[in-house]
Parts: C-alpha cells; structure tokens; sequence
C-alpha cells in the first residue's frame, strides 16, 4: 500500500513527507498523532478493523471514526488516514480522521430489514458472481444482475462456476457465451478443489469481490484460496473482543503472497438496479455501442425505436451481433424485475 501523506489536511495531523518505516515497530510504541494509512477490512457495529502497512509487517489497527468525520460513511476496502494509538496492542483504538478518494463503489440493494441502498464495497475491481452448475441450480437472472452491478460500478465481472464434478459445464456455458464475460470451471476432486490455480491467476493484482446464494461453495472456495481465512478472522475477533464472526459485514482477506485482496460478502445477495443508467450497461458492449449513435434521446435500447435492431441486421456488430443484442435487452430488463431471485 503506498503511503499518501502529500493531502492530509486535518489540523491534528502533523505531516512529515517522506518518512517511512522510521519507527522501531513495538507494542510499546506511544500514542502519536501522525496519521498512518490503512485499509478496511471489516465493520462491525461503529469499529472498524484496518490493516497498516508501513514497514512491511502488516497490524490489524482497531479504530473508530473521528469527529470531524461527520456521517460521511466508512466501508470495507476504504483507504484512510488513522490517528492516535495506532499501535494495534491489545486494547488499543486509533480514530479515522480521513477516507480516501474510492476507485469503485458497490452497493447492495435496500431490502426488508434495511430500506437505505448502501456502499457495501470500496475500491474493488472486479466482481466474482460464485455459482454452482447444481445443487443448487444455477440462478441465471440473478447472475444477471451481478453482471450489470459490476458494469454500473465499473467493475470487472468473473464468474466462477462450482461443482462441475456434478454435472456438465457446457449447456451453462452456452448460455452466457455470447456475453463473453470470463469465467473458470472448479470442481471437488480428491478432498482439493480442482481449477484454483485458474481462479488464482483470475485474481492476481486486484481486488475481488465474491458474491453468491447459500450453498454454492464459495466458503469452500475462500477457504482453498486463503488458508488463513480462518485465522484471520480469528485475529480480528480478538482485536474486536467480540468472540466469533457473526457479523454479515463484508470481509477483505488479503491473498497469499500479496497478490491481491478478496472480499467475502456473506449478508449479500443483490444489488440495487434500478437508478441504473442503460448507457452505462451499454458501454460494455463495444461491438453495439456504435449503433445507438442514431437511437431516439433516452432510448432504453429495449423499445420498437432503438436502432440497435438495425444496427445488427445490418451486420455492423458481425455474425454474433443477435445473440449480444438479445444479451444486452436480457440485462437491461433485469432493471425492472424483482430484486434477489
Ligand atoms: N460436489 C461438490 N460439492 C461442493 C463443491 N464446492 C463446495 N461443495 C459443497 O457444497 C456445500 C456448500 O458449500 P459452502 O462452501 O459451504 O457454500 P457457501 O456458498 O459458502 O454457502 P453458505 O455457507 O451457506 O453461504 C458444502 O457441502 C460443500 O462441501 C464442489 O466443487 N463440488
Ligand atoms: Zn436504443
């Protein structure tokens, strides 16, 4: 994580540019109010768990938010600027005092227990929709609708599709090939899970975030990509004093060997589509995004004037352009349809 001190401008911070890793790292380290950078990793009722890197040892740092933050929200995977005791001892506290500008936002959809639609992810890059091709069947329309989150909130989406020692990949597949959205096939074999290197090469350099219905074996899957899940939870448990993880807060684990970063979102289900705008969906479409140049003004692209139609029977989006534009309009619609299903 590279340190950014150049912007810090919160009066009780004292900036020193340059400084890195200067400190002896102790338990003893005093308290000071120089702010330290440090990443969300999970938030749970008013604490927030942050990892700090400044010398390559990476501390789990509890904190809370300060004042001067008013209600600006701080969610997992935000960069921010810590102060106080940043030590990460045994009882210790540091305050946010600063969030970082976010690459991404993810938001879930409002629901019965929680009206508000709220940024549950910051700063991921990619959207991992886990699946499995049986038991349970997959849930095409739900599926859908992780696609076109990951397009609204410019991320990239990845499917992974689980328990292909169960049944045949390829009729699923085929259904979803002329998206062309990646994907890689794992299934048990022998106690291990077969087709994790393809899933870790997917991840290397980024942060993903997996999203997917009960019973699709994405516990497993995190399990086999970070052996230490288990124990990282553990960690935070203990810094949090709040015995076992129950929360259904998202959690970031950093992948072995620092290559990158999942965020496991056990409370999630589906995302709030409907303030989504067709173009943004549209614009992941390069072959038909060129057709819509003469569709009437705030054409949905679903409706008897969208020139999309022909557009494509002209050939100008080639042989695929009927299965993509079916594609598109199957996206666009899940806008309108019911939300988690
Ligand atoms: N046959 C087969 N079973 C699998 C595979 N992956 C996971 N399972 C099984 O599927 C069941 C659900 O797996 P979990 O990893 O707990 O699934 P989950 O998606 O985390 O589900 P929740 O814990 O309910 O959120 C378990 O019994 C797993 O052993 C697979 O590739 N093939
Ligand atoms: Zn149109």
């Amino acid at each position: 994580m590279a340190r950014s001190v150049r912007d810090y401008d919160e009066s009780d911070v004292r900036v020193r540019p340059g400084r890195r890793g200067s400190r002896p790292r102790t338990k003893e380290r005093p308290a000071h109010r120089e702010a330290v950078p440090g990443r969300v990793v999970t938030v749970d009722r008013g604490r927030y768990t942050t990892l700090v890197d400044e010398d390559g040892l990476p501390r789990v740092v509890l904190a809370m938010r300060a004042r001067e933050l008013g209600r600006k929200g701080i969610v997992v995977g935000d960069r921010v600027a810590l102060v106080g005791d940043v030590s990460g001892a045994d009882g210790s506290l540091a305050r946010i005092v600063r969030v970082e500008p976010r690459s991404t936002v993810l938001r879930r959809t409002a629901d019965d227990t929680d009206p508000v639609e709220r940024v549950v992810v910051a700063n991921a890059d990619q959207l991992v929709v886990v699946s499995a091709l049986a038991d349970p069947e997959p849930r095409p329309r739900l599926i859908d609708r992780c696609l076109v989150a990951a397009y609204d909130a410019d991320m990239d989406p990845l499917l992974v599709l689980t328990k292909a020692d169960l049944t045949d990949p390829a009729p699923f597949l085929a259904q979803y090939a002329p998206l062309s959205v990646p994907h890689v096939v794992v299934a048990r074999r022998d106690g291990g899970v077969d087709g994790l290197d393809a899933v870790r090469e997917a991840l290397a350099g980024r942060t993903s975030v997996l999203v997917g219905h009960s019973g699709v074996g994405k516990s497993t899957l995190v399990n086999a990509l970070v052996p230490a899940a288990g124990r990282a939870t553990g960690v935070v448990n203990d810094v949090t004093g709040r015995g076992r993880h129950t929360s259904t807060s998202a959690v970031a684990l950093a992948l072995p060997d620092d290559v990158g970063w999942v965020v496991d979102t056990p409370g999630i289900r589906s995302f709030g589509l409907a303030h989504v705008d067709p173009e943004r969906i549209v614009h992941h479409f390069p072959d038909l995004e060129p057709g819509t140049a003469d569709c009437p003004r705030g054409c949905s692209h679903d409706e008897e004037e969208c020139a999309l139609d022909a557009w494509v029977e002209g050939g100008n989006a080639g042989a695929a352009g009927p299965s993509r534009l079916e594609s598109l309009r199957r996206l666009l619609r899940t806008r309108t349809s019911a939300a988690g299903d």
